[in-house]
């Protein structure tokens, strides 16, 4: 049985992850190393001072009362569980991050928009405790990962490569982890440097696309929950491969099973190609 904590239980991801960890609690799920493990919802966290502090998690996230009483964040609440989960702002999870190295616990973090410092300090962090990071922990995704470098591969040296994605008016960053992590695994397949061929956004008298670029364009509204869309754009044809989330209990799931996997795990930075059994995938 591995012990879950939710920090964040308050936000998008917050409530989903303690819908989905009290759904799936006391059942068998696919764990580490292809055994089946058993998760329990020990903790979920919000805010110190928070008005919600005693609140019940499940009936905060929509799910019913699950009898889990939200605490606050803090050293003494980290203690309640193993393995914790982050989808909350870059600011917080590198608190929070701070709270789980103290009590050395594994992390499972999902939250994007990081800074190179931020992730530097992630880097860091995993040198003491086992984490996982990944920008989107669906398991399409991940796929889309590898989808997209065969396209590249194949297509690439001719085709004009964009990156389109869309996500609800509430997102604070852009463009979206996912699409930048896209741009990473594409540029990485056709030997180019993302940081060097980017174009994030285009206006005015732009000239005629340079083929060598890769660029992004970012939607923002309404509850679009996630679509991402890499599109190979050559002369008389097109190939478009598109990625849309309809709930955000796929992130959540993918987020449990990043936490039965990390257990026993060693201090590292782990991906969710990782988790997934994905990252040896040609
Ligand atoms: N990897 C993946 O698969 C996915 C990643 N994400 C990422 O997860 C993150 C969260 O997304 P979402 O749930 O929509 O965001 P929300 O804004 O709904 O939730 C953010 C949470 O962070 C907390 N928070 C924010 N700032 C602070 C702070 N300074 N101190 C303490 N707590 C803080 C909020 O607390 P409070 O409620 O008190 O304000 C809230 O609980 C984003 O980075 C998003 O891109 C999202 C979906 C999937
Ligand atoms: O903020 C979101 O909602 C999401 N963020 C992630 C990202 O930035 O890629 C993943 C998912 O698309 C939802």
């Amino acid at each position: 049985m591995t012990s879950i904590g939710i920090f964040g239980a308050n936000g998008r991801m917050g409530r989903a992850l303690v819908t989905v960890a009290t759904e799936l609690q006391g059942r068998e799920l696919q764990g580490n190393e292809k055994s089946a493990q058993k998760l329990q919802l020990t903790a979920a966290t919000v805010r110190a001072g928070s008005s919600l502090i005693g609140v019940d998690a499940g009936e905060l996230a929509g799910c019913g009362k699950n009898g889990l009483k939200l605490t606050e964040t803090a050293l003494s609440s980290v203690q309640a569980a193993e393995v914790w989960i982050d989808f909350t702002m870059p600011e917080a999870m590198l608190a929070q991050l701070a709270l789980a190295v103290a009590a050395k616990k594994a992390m499972v973090i999902g939250v994007t928009g990081l800074s190179d410092a931020q992730y530097a300090q992630v880097q860091a962090a995993s040198k003491i405790i086992p984490i996982v990071w990944a920008p989107n922990m669906s398991v399409g995704v991940n796929l889309l990962l590898h989808l997209v470098q065969t396209a590249a591969r194949v297509m690439g040296q001719s085709a004009d490569i964009e990156i389109i994605e869309a996500h609800h008016r509430f997102k604070k960053d852009a463009p979206s982890g996912t699409a930048l992590a896209i741009g990473t695994s594409i540029a990485k397949a056709i030997g180019r440097d993302l940081n060097e061929c980017a174009v994030y956004g285009r206006e005015g008298i732009t000239g005629e696309r340079d083929q060598q670029t890769i660029g992004f364009a970012t939607v923002r509204g309404g509850d679009i929950i996630g679509d991402h869309t890499a599109l190979f754009a050559d002369l008389g044809e097109r190939l478009e491969i598109t990625h849309k989330a309809s709930s955000r209990s796929t992130f959540a799931q993918g987020a449990m099973r990043a936490a039965l996997w990390l257990q026993n795990k060693q201090p590292g930075l782990y991906s969710m190609q990782q988790v997934l059994g994905l990252a040896d995938l040609a």
